[in-house]
């Protein structure tokens, strides 16, 4: 990702402070604060790569829903190579899939991938073999979740997969409070402040709903898939690899 500019949104105290989206400011530091903030995210992407080149089965369609910048999309068409296959990134906002067109558009590749802005719910999701949900779940409102993973289980060919990657929350009190003070330092360590902490904890309260690791198993094995687990775990950040 390239155009990399240091995220201070959160840096000047903020009078009525208001609640975390995905506009024109967050999209203009994204690739920054992601970095920051999330343990382990350049593991996960090159987590997608591998587990891209594992399951990908010519002639069928790759997804990356909730898309952003496009990270994840790269990591996936770096593993298609020359299979004939089509990738679709979404995303619902105008800001960051602007911003996606420019940088995946900077990548050589024969492979042409498909933006469509619009709600992940509303999409048609046909003949997939790879899914990909890198830290968007948690942003679909609770009771919709469901039927997110079942419009994508229904999408999947057989022997396709779902890559989720999620904040979790664990309800182990003790074991939550210990995760959170070592995400907290992973911050600190990246040069966020306190006040740049907290501002954006607050913005993200009622607008990142973290579910727990079972919750995300459960659901998981509800909707269908045969076998799901988490291949990667940094603090309380997960991926999981479900397989139709
Ligand atoms: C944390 S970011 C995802 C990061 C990205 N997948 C990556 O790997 O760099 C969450 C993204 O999900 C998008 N999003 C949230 N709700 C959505 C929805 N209902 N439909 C489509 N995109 C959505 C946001 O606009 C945002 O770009
Ligand atoms: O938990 C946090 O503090 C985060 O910043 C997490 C998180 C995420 O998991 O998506 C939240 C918003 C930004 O998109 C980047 C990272």
């Amino acid at each position: 990702m390239s155009a990399n500019h240091k995220d201070t949104l959160f840096a000047q105290p903020h009078q009525g402070l208001k609640s975390f989206c995905f506009d024109e400011q967050v999209a203009s530091v994204f690739p920054d604060m992601i970095e920051r903030s999330v343990p382990s995210y350049g593991e996960t992407l090159k987590g997608i790569t591998e587990l891209t080149r594992a399951f990908v089965r010519p002639n069928t369609r790759l997804y990356d829903l909730g898309c952003s910048l496009g990270a994840a999309t790269l990591a996936m068409r770096r593993a298609v190579e020359d299979k004939p296959c089509n990738i679709i990134a979404v995303d619902n906002s105008t800001a960051m899939l602007a911003k996606a067109k420019d940088y995946l558009g900077n990548y050589h590749s024969s492979h042409q991938v498909e933006f469509v802005l619009d709600d992940m719910l509303k999409i048609d999701i046909t003949n997939a073999s790879v899914v990909v949900l890198n830290f968007t779940l948690q942003f679909i409102a609770p009771e919709q979740r469901i039927t997110m993973l079942e419009r994508i289980y229904d999408g999947l060919i057989p022997g396709g997969v779902l890559i989720l990657s999620e904040k979790l929350i664990n309800p182990q009190t003790q074991i939550q409070t210990q995760l959170e003070t070592m995400h907290l330092q992973f911050k600190r360590n990246n040069g966020y402040s306190e006040l740049e902490i907290s501002q954006k904890r607050a913005s993200l309260e009622n607008v990142l709903i973290s579910d727990s690791r079972e919750t995300h198993l459960n659901r998981l094995k509800t909707v269908g898939f045969s076998a799901a687990d988490s291949w990667l775990q940094h603090f309380q950040f997960a991926s999981f690899l479900a397989i139709k």
